[in-house]
């Protein structure tokens, strides 16, 4: 009997039902005792459409992070949160948002960091440490979900992350090691193993992703050093790797004292015969056979024929799940019926994986036969995809042959292009600048809404986002900023809204996954060759710069940021797509040149994301990432301003490849950490502009005039003046105009300080 499992359910709701009920709660509008009835709802729902499955995974849920849960587990919350006082869930709300419900004033603390989950688009806060850092067990939520799952005969199989991993995610904000904390750490981990054990727990997965990256020798030692203390103690533990190759691990997670792996099966693929027959009688084998990060159909039928033998020979040893949580991933596909049926037959979102899970236990237990219907189904939808006229397009694979090299090269480097740049824009010292989105209010997301059910006709739509741009571009005028944006209020979000007019891609009414929080993203779903029928953006900032005599940007998404944040296509490698996404964005680059506008950004907020997560792939990932945002970019007049932008500051690593974009310039993340990490480009001797953030936009709080000329006077210290811009560190959708104008005001003021300095 070949035996199935999952490793985690997305807790967001077919309908966001979470999101809105969290929102409600933290506006004050929903009591607690609601909100958790809510959240308990969710977990029956999502623990019966996991009904067929021998395993199901307990303890996924969370009400913001699992990452956080953890971290309430394991008796870690910062000590500012802990002084605080108030209840479990008071606490928990103020470490992931920085306030619970109610709080104002002197219970407002700074809210922990969110950084970027693996290479997923979904973000996690991190456990805070320092080298006082002490554990204690509050096996609390994990002991009454557990309960709570009986009661509706689950066959329960706890969740949880494992130590290594968590010491690894978590940041020591004294630059101490977190590793030396794996003493302290595992003794309460011991005691949670023991807890689970004395409930009748039989299974416990231990998830332990950082086993794909590639690891020192130190961390290697203390994997061993940490399942051997933990051997033995409480339920058997199937230790749950995911995101990739184990590779250099392999032989280390083998070696540990565990009941049973799992692992990815296609990252894995050339392993599995060797490992099934290497596998010691005591050990399962979980072989996460469906992609869980992709929405396409398996390929059923080629899977079972390299499943069949591994499960006669390890018969009920032999475990099958997705590859990793089904958390990135949007939860049914049945609930979309605008999609075009032809590409809607390619998909499976989380309840159809979980179909195809059980097809391929049952043919493997019962014989094929015994699903014979769903197989040829499957082949059938496979065979269409693959014949697809709308997949493969003759006329974007001979474009993309065609390319040379000179298209991705300015025709002057840098020092000649700025120098004509400034003759035509004839900006100031210090030019102002935003980073294109300003406030999504509701009344813009309410016109989306009608507009997207037929209440609103096109006309009447275009008239209304006129008017919010009018208003957008009549603020920054009156603030005096130099260059100015549109205000991206047409944009439900920076790679839907390309998603939704490029040919090659649908996209989904109901395919939320969330991102952080109760914040989401509906990723377009990319399936075939890209095209650009008509121009994106061109109307409307022809519109928004006919309205000043200040430069509007132009304002688009990077190929890089578009493929990144889209469900991709797997028949190919992610660089053509990649490349095609670069092409459809020149085209609209070449156009906005062409209508006039002199400055366009181009946003690669996820270039660094899509690090692979072992080092040694780097090189070839940032090769053709640049590569990809050159051609992109570099087709226009040296007179025409490149900007980009990337909302994060961690650049050490990778300035060789900012560099090598070549942007005429960066707008980047730094306020938060006082602009230290400006060092990179100081160290590397960048030579293009560069706009470091002088503000946070994650918070409310209003940065002042000094602190910001105090900031710029550090920025100075690393880059000449005349390099420098002044702007926030990202866009502004997610704050309000009470909070932006008194920002940017005292930003236009801080610049002008600056100039005096200089005239
Ligand atoms: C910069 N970030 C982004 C990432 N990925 C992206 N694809 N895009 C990004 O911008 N990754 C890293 C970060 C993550 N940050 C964020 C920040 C904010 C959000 C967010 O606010 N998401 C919204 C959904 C945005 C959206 O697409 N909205 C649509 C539909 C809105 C909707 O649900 N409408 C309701 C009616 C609402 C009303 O007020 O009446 C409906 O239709 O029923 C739109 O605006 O049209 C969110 O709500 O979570 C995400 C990631
Ligand atoms: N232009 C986008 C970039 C976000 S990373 C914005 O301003 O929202
Ligand atoms: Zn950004």
């Amino acid at each position: 009997m070949a035996i199935t499992h999952n490793l985690g359910f997305p807790r967001i709701g077919a309908r966001r039902e979470l999101k809105f009920a969290l929102e409600e709660h933290w506006r004050g509008e929903l009591p607690a005792p609601a909100l958790l009835e809510l959240a308990a709802g969710l977990r029956q729902d999502h623990w019966q459409l996991q009904g067929e499955l021998d395993w199901q995974p307990v303890g996924d849920f969370s009400l913001y992070d699992q990452v956080l849960d953890m971290s309430v587990t394991l008796g870690n919350l910062p000590a500012r949160v802990r002084d605080l006082g108030g209840d479990e869930l008071t606490a928990y709300f103020r470490t992931a948002r920085g306030r619970a419900p109610g709080d104002a004033g002197d219970s407002v603390v700074a809210a922990g960091e969110l950084t970027k989950w693996f290479d997923t688009n979904y973000h996690y806060i991190v456990p805070e440490f320092s080298t006082d850092t002490r554990f204690s067990l509050d096996p609390s939520r994990l002991l009454a979900q557990i309960d709570e799952a009986r009661g509706q005969n689950v066959a329960v199989k706890p969740v949880i992350l494992g130590p290594l991993s968590y010491l690894w995610l978590g940041k020591a904000k004294d630059g101490s090691d977190p590793l030396a904390l794996l003493d302290g750490l595992l003794p309460v981990y011991a005691e949670l193993f023991e807890t689970l054990g004395r409930t009748g727990v039989e299974w416990v997965q231990v998830d332990e992703p950082v086993l794909v990256t590639e690891l020192s020798e130190t961390w290697q030692q203390a994997y061993l050093r940490a399942y051997r203390f933990l051997a033995g103690r409480g339920p058997k533990k199937l230790l749950t790797t995911y995101f990739g190759r184990l590779a250099n691990n392999l032989e280390l997670a083998l070696s540990l004292p565990v009941d049973g792996l799992h692992l990815d099966a296609q990252a894995n693929q050339d392993k599995l015969e060797s490992l099934a027959a290497g596998l010691p009688d005591d050990r399962i084998l979980s072989l996460g056979v469906i992609n869980g990060r992709n929405i396409w159909k398996s390929d059923l039928n080629a899977l079972l024929d390299r499943l069949e033998p591994l499960h006669r020979q390890l018969a009920d040893r032999l475990w099958l799940a997705p590859s990793c949580s089904l958390l990135h991933v949007p939860v049914d596909l049945t609930s979309e019926q605008q999609l075009d049926a032809e590409v809607r037959n390619w998909l499976a979102f989380a309840r159809q994986k979980l179909d195809e899970l059980t097809t391929l236990a049952t043919a493997l237990n019962q014989g094929r036969a015994a699903v014979a219907e769903a197989l040829q189904a499957n082949a059938e939808a496979l065979r269409s995809r693959r014949e697809s006229q709308r997949v493969n397009r003759v006329d974007v694979k001979a474009r993309l042959q065609a390319l040379d090299a000179s298209w991705g090269q300015r025709q002057s480097p840098f020092a000649e292009r700025i120098r004509q740049q400034q003759d035509r824009l004839r900006l100031p010292a210090y030019p102002t600048t935003t980073i294109g989105s300003f406030p999504q209010t509701s009344e813009i997301r309410q016109l989306r809404r009608r507009y997207r059910q037929d209440e609103l006709d096109e006309r009447r739509y275009r008239a209304c986002i006129q008017h919010e741009i009018a208003r957008c571009i009549r603020e920054q005028e009156a603030l005096g900023l130099d260059v100015l944006v549109h205000g991206e209020a047409e944009r439900n979000d920076m790679v839907e809204y390309f998603g939704e007019q490029l040919d090659g891609y649908a996209f989904s009414q109901f395919g939320w996954v969330q991102s952080y929080g109760s914040r989401c993203v509906k990723p377009p779903i990319l399936y075939g060759d890209i095209q650009r029928p008509k121009a994106m953006t061109v109307d409307w900032i022809r519109y928004a710069q006919s309205l000043t005599d200040k430069p509007v940007k132009g304002m688009l998404t990077g190929p890089v940021t578009l493929l990144n944040w889209s469900f991709v296509r797997d028949d190919q490698p992610r660089s053509v797509t990649c490349f095609q996404l670069a092409l459809a964005i020149r085209d609209e680059v070449l156009d906005l040149e062409q209508a006039g506008v002199e400055i366009i950004q181009i946003d690669e907020a996820a270039l660094r994301e899509g690090l692979p997560l072992k080092r040694s792939q780097w090189p070839d990932y940032l090769d053709w990432a640049v590569d990809a945002f050159r051609l992109a970019a570099n087709g226009v007049a040296d007179t025409t301003q490149i900007h980009t932008h990337m909302c994060y500051s961690e650049f050490n690593d990778i300035i060789d490849a900012i560099s090598r974009m070549d942007a005429d310039v960066i707008t980047i993340e730094t306020s938060r950490s006082d602009m230290e990490l400006l060092a990179a480009f100081d160290r590397f001797r960048y030579p293009n502009d560069i706009g470091p953030g002088v503000y946070d936009i994650h918070s409310p709080n209003i940065p002042s005039h000094d602190q910001i000329v105090e900031l710029m006077a550090k920025a100075g210290r690393r880059i000449p003046a005349e390099r420098l811009w002044i702007n926030p560190d990202c866009g502004l959708k997610t704050r309000g105009w009470p909070e932006v104008l008194p920002a940017l005001e005292n930003m236009v003021a801080a610049a002008r300080t600056l100039r005096e300095a200089v005239a």
